[in-house]
């Protein structure tokens, strides 16, 4: 056994999102989302699944915090839930929405343990979606308001801020693919709100800049990392296109303030093209303190002619798949990481989602969840890689803390490493949780 040492000071966290853990959807003013909606429109989620209850964290949140403390987390990564804030989506703010998130994050800093705060992790209010949702610039300026209100109340308290979660997912899974909410299928929208979202980004970071807020802010992209088949230049090509939908399409604007040309290429062949308006770019531009990193997958790819949006197609190898089919792939962590850092330099980054699908069920008490372990170890290793080769990896958020309402695939997908079960919102530490927990203790990892 080879004993991989972390660097002293990396954060270790875990993470979760309010519309997939705490349920109480219509309690104490919250209004409705688009994944209420989305969810309770039949066909659209997995065994019509939808997150009234999840797991009950808005009421349960103090025992969640004990099991975070248990683990030994020092940084836990929650979200907002944006309707519970602004009931209208926007207009009146809603106290007892604000009054929550004081106690949860009260709660958490008595524990010794600092929040980390996503402002939006999906769940935009169906009235702005009524009006268009992204695709109507409104909804930044509606963002930035948002973003201003939770600034000013919880400045000092929180000193770590995610503007956006996974903008991939956001736009071009759920505007384009359909797979996600508000389900629409259109690849101009998706590319038009992806835009948008970077844009309602950017202002967000002037607000926090202008407010003088304490402590930093960043975003949190999707990644994935795709091995060209061969050498073959097509291959390498296809491969980097589908990547860069990820990477390059939203992280450089940000850090180099211009859309990659061979992204903005080939969506043009596709007959998609972008309308800046003036002050775009150099809203999008603003610099951040740090980047979020979620990763969770990666595979072989190869160029094919009319396959998909790029031109690729994924190479079945044999390769381990977790319960949700996605390939185990850590290699490809190391090389997102180390590419990221390549291409846009020395920014701080933490793993702001890095975990796998495994759904072991209890038995005598014990959810034996080897699997989901090996998957952690050999992340971990990957992780290490990238600080040994130099990556600048301030923190690690585990996706996730526990089982929960996992989008389309509803509740029959587990990503926790606390079992939930959703009869009687019991929780169950799996075997993962105390692995973790020794990982966090020692600082250190046995491979
Ligand atoms: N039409 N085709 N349908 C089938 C084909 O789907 C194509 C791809 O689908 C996808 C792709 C990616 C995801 C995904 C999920 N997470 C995990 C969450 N991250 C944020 C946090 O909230 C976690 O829950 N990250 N990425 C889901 C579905």
């Amino acid at each position: 056994m080879a004993i991989i040492q972390f660097p002293n000071g990396i954060k270790w966290g875990s993470a979760t999102a309010a519309y997939q853990v705490e349920g109480a959807a219509f309690e104490d003013g919250r209004g409705p989302s688009i994944w209420d909606t989305f969810s309770h429109t039949p066909g659209k989620v997995k065994d019509g699944d939808n997150g009234d209850i999840a797991c009950d964290s808005y009421h349960r949140y103090e025992e969640d915090i004990e099991l975070m403390k248990e683990l030994g987390i020092t940084m836990y990564r929650f979200s907002v839930s944006w309707p519970r804030i602004y009931p209208e989506g926007t207009g009146e703010i809603n106290q007892p929405g604000l009054a929550f998130y004081h106690r949860f994050v009260d709660k958490l800093l008595e524990n010794g343990i600092e929040p980390m705060c996503t402002l939006y992790h999906w769940d935009l209010h169906q009235a702005l979606q009524d009006k268009g949702g992204w695709a109507n610039r409104d909804t930044i300026g509606a963002f930035v308001t948002y973003a201003e209100t939770m600034f000013n109340e919880f400045n000092g308290k929180i000193k770590h801020w995610l503007t956006l979660n996974e903008p991939w997912c956001v736009s071009f899974l759920s505007n384009h693919m359909g797979v996600h909410a508000p389900g629409n299928q259109d690849l101009q929208l998706a590319t038009t709100i992806s835009h948008h979202l970077l844009v309602a980004h950017g202002k967000a970071v002037q607000k926090f800049r202008e407010l003088e807020v304490q402590g930093q802010i960043g975003f949190a992209p999707n990644t994935t990392w795709l091995e060209p088949f061969s050498s073959r230049q097509q291959d390498i090509d296809a491969c980097r296109r589908e990547v860069g939908q990820q990477i390059e399409w939203f992280m450089d604007p940000v850090f180099k303030g211009e859309y990659p040309q061979f992204m903005l290429d080939w969506f043009n062949k596709k007959g998609v093209g972008l309308q800046l308006e003036e002050g775009d770019l150099e809203a999008i531009r603003q610099p951040v303190d740090f980047l979020g990193i979620n990763y969770y997958t990666g595979n072989l790819a190869r160029y094919k002619e009319d396959s998909g949006l790029f031109d690729t197609e994924h190479i079945e190898t044999g390769v381990e798949r977790t319960d949700i089919g996605w390939p185990v792939y850590p290699d490809g962590f190391y090389k997102v990481l180390t590419y990221i850092a390549g291409r846009y330099g020395d920014i701080p980054i933490y793993i702001t989602e890095n975990g796998a699908c495994y759904n072991d069920e209890p038995a005598d008490g014990r959810v034996k969840d080897d699997r989901r372990i090996s998957y952690l170890q050999h992340h971990l290793a990957a992780l290490s890689r990238a600080i040994e080769s130099g990556v600048n990896i301030k923190g690690y958020f585990l996706w996730s803390l526990m089982d929960n309402f996992e989008w389309a695939e509803g509740y029959s997908k587990r990503f926790g490493i606390i079992h939930v079960d959703y009869r009687t919102l019991v929780r169950t530490k799996k075997d993962s949780y105390y692995w973790y927990k020794k990982v966090i203790a020692n600082n250190w990892l046995e491979v």
